[in-house]
């Protein structure tokens, strides 16, 4: 029997979480957002299966409603619907990076019946829009689910389900300790890597160089500052108590590598940094899912006419699609490079075999 799924948010967080229920569920999915572009996009790309942006008539037949816009509007959209007509017995779940205010927010909700389940897919990608959304982009991710305690299980395990397609791994979390746990490992590193930028962006108006010579390490410690301002702007404000209190033991922990520099202290800094080798090198990681996982491919070019339309052409006659190329660096001293996107692993490792038999450098960053 179809079912009905509303996604308030079609970005790239519903965009993703809806792919991946309509891979394992007979589900009718109703887009709602503010933004009608991303809704017509959502449904060409076959993303849901009805677009409208009145909320009401989205969420009016919904067994399962997925509040995905930013967390503020996360709070105004709960406000909407504790005074809208649900289905009885319908699930109401959000994908916040935060929950203690949104879980606040939803205690309303529990008051006329409806089973609200905090929810947070702890992954991701800077990108964002529909346009971006993968039905894998949660793989082997945590899922972190902040039920209230009026919430009965099944109704937990009923979400499980609906998410099974995420193939994330579910596990319950207060709200309090979500927001202290991703403020730590989500939430600064943002604000940091933001600061990083400004740096650069501060002396680049002295000496215009830095920021071509910005590589390799500055550029992976600052991907993420590349994100959604306004999402991240209502992050911070969300937990803004958490953060302050980091931002705090953040200077801290710069002031301890300010004083061992200053005085010269060698045995003190190559401790630091083998400390902090040893832990990050045994944090676990993540075979699939968030940070590059869009498949992509990058190809050295030669830097002559035609040769994108070549590269193309290779792909395209052995029947391999690609969802985007781009062009990322074009010198005239250098070769250029290619950077293109396919829809699945096999399909790039194919897409490589292709391209390399035709005698083109390729390589993989992921
Ligand atoms: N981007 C990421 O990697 C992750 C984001 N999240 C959370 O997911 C949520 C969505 O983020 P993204 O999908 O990345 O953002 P996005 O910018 O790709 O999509 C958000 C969508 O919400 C829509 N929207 C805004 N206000 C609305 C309203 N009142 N009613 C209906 N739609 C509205 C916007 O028009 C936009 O299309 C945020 O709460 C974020 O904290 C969670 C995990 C990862
Ligand atoms: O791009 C990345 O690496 C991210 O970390 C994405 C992300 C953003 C917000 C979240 O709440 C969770 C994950």
């Amino acid at each position: 029997m179809t079912r009905n799924v509303c996604v308030i948010g079609m970005g790239l967080i519903g965009g993703s979480i809806a792919l991946s229920i309509k891979k394992e569920h007979d589900a009718f999915i109703t887009g709602v957002d503010i933004d009608q572009n991303q809704l017509k996009l959502g449904l060409k790309l076959g993303v849901i299966d009805r677009m409208t942006e009145d909320l009401s008539e989205g969420v009016e037949d919904a067994d399962l409603i997925v509040l995905a816009a930013p967390v503020t509007k996360t709070e105004q959209l709960i406000d909407q619907l504790k005074d809208l007509p649900l289905k009885e017995g319908t699930i109401v779940t959000d994908v916040g990076s935060t929950k203690t205010r949104i879980l606040k927010k939803a205690a309303q909700l529990s008051h006329k019946g409806i089973s609200f389940i905090g929810g947070h897919p702890m992954a991701g990608s800077h990108k964002s829009g529909v346009q971006a959304a993968r039905s894998h982009l949660f793989e082997n991710a945590f899922y972190v689910l902040t039920p209230d305690k009026s919430v009965e299980a099944n109704k937990i395990i009923q979400l499980q389900n609906w998410l099974k397609g995420t193939k994330a791994r579910f596990i319950e979390l207060s709200p309090g300790q979500h927001d202290k746990l991703a403020g730590l490992i989500s939430h600064l590193p943002h604000v940091v890597a933001a600061s990083l930028v400004q740096q650069v962006r501060h002396v680049e108006k002295e000496d215009e160089l830095v920021s071509r010579l910005a590589a390799g390490g500055f550029r992976d410690i600052t991907r993420i500052a590349s994100s959604n301002p306004v999402m991240w702007r209502d992050i911070l404000l969300h937990n803004k108590d958490t953060i302050l209190e980091l931002i705090k033991h953040f200077k801290e922990e710069v002031t301890r590598m300010e004083t061992m520099l200053e005085e010269d202290d060698e045995e003190k800094i190559l401790q630091y940094f083998s400390d902090a080798k040893a832990f990050r090198d045994g944090l676990p990681s993540r075979e699939k899912g968030a940070l590059p996982a869009f498949y992509d491919l990058f190809v050295d070019i030669p830097d002559h006419p035609g040769v994108i339309s070549d590269v193309t052409g290779i792909l395209g006659q052995a029947g391999i699609s690609i969802t985007n190329i781009r062009i990322i660096e074009t010198r005239a001293d250098i070769m250029g490079v290619l950077r293109l996107t396919f829809r699945s692993h096999e399909d790039r490792e194919e897409g490589r075999r292709h391209l390399e038999n035709s005698l083109y450098e390729t390589y993989i960053m992921d």
